[in-house]
């Protein structure tokens, strides 16, 4: 399976210019013909615009229009990053996922929200763990913040899941806390892990951090970004987490009952 995640330059507060920037990396990222694209977190607006209910698309519906055209227009499987999402009176940072038909395979809605920037007082949290298959390989989605959370990547990966997919809006100045956490999912969970963050400028100033990477599940690099705007492509291959799993069997070796134990 060959991913492109597109580390889109966010305009801040400016879906227009957003939009044509993700049609732009569209067209380039499918001439090299991928069968997944991967966006980062709120890539409409950045993360975020405040009060967040004016900028929100109501019900998703313009963005699950665009997404669904363009997946169907290039016939490519899409996991469309996030998007603030407003149902009724609350807001949720939610990602669609496509397949190549342009249908709507799988809605997920960030479950641990930032709150330190204040997410949680904006946004509300979802609460469903999500997979997904697209041509016939199972996933996982998480996002930014998510995966600070090993219990919710160690669920997803329980679940058999061989990518997991991280659309992100991470600040430069916490990166090594990104490639670290990033990294160390892949090899913990012997998974794949597509990570596209953003790069611009955020709220308050604060510098996106780029560096977008896909990893494999033995912590190899397969591709990495710097924080320049840039499409990030590499091919993953099933085969290699078949060796790993046969080489070193973690999930074998759980003690499941032991982690629910009371400790002495
Ligand atoms: N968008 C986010 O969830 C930000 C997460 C973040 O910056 C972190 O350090 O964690």
């Amino acid at each position: 399976m060959r991913v492109a995640a597109l580390q889109m330059k966010i305009a801040f507060g400016e879906p227009e210019k957003n939009m044509s920037t993700l049609y732009r990396m569209t067209a380039e990222a499918m001439e090299s013909r991928p069968d997944v694209l991967l966006l980062p977190e709120l890539w409409r607006l950045g993360f975020y615009p405040r009060p967040i209910a004016d900028y929100a698309d109501a019900d998703g519906a313009q963005t699950r229009e665009a997404l669904s055209r363009l997946a169907e227009q290039y016939q490519v499987n899409i996991v469309g990053g996030t998007i603030a999402n407003a149902i009724g009176a609350q807001v949720f940072n939610t990602c669609y996922i496509f397949d190549r038909t342009g249908h709507l395979t799988a809605t997920y809605h960030k479950t641990h929200l930032f709150t330190p920037s204040g997410e949680k007082d904006d946004f509300t949290a979802g609460d469903s763990i999500v997979t997904f298959s697209l041509d016939g390989v199972k996933c996982g989605i998480a996002v930014c913040y998510d995966v600070r959370f090993p219990e919710l990547i160690r669920r997803l990966a329980l679940e058999d899941i061989a990518i997991l997919f991280l659309p992100a809006a991470w600040p430069l100045d916490r990166l090594i806390h990104w490639q670290t956490l990033i990294r160390a999912r892949a090899i913990e969970n012997q998974v794949f892990v597509v990570a596209c963050n953003e790069t611009g400028i955020a709220a308050d100033d604060l510098q996106m951090g780029g560096h977008s990477a896909i990893i494999d599940p033995w912590g190899e690099i397969l591709a990495r970004a710097d924080e320049e705007e840039t499409i990030l492509q590499g091919n993953l291959r099933p085969v290699i987490r078949n060796q790993i799993k046969e080489s070193m069997d973690v999930f074998a070796d759980r003690r499941e009952a032991l982690y629910r134990k009371k400790t002495r």
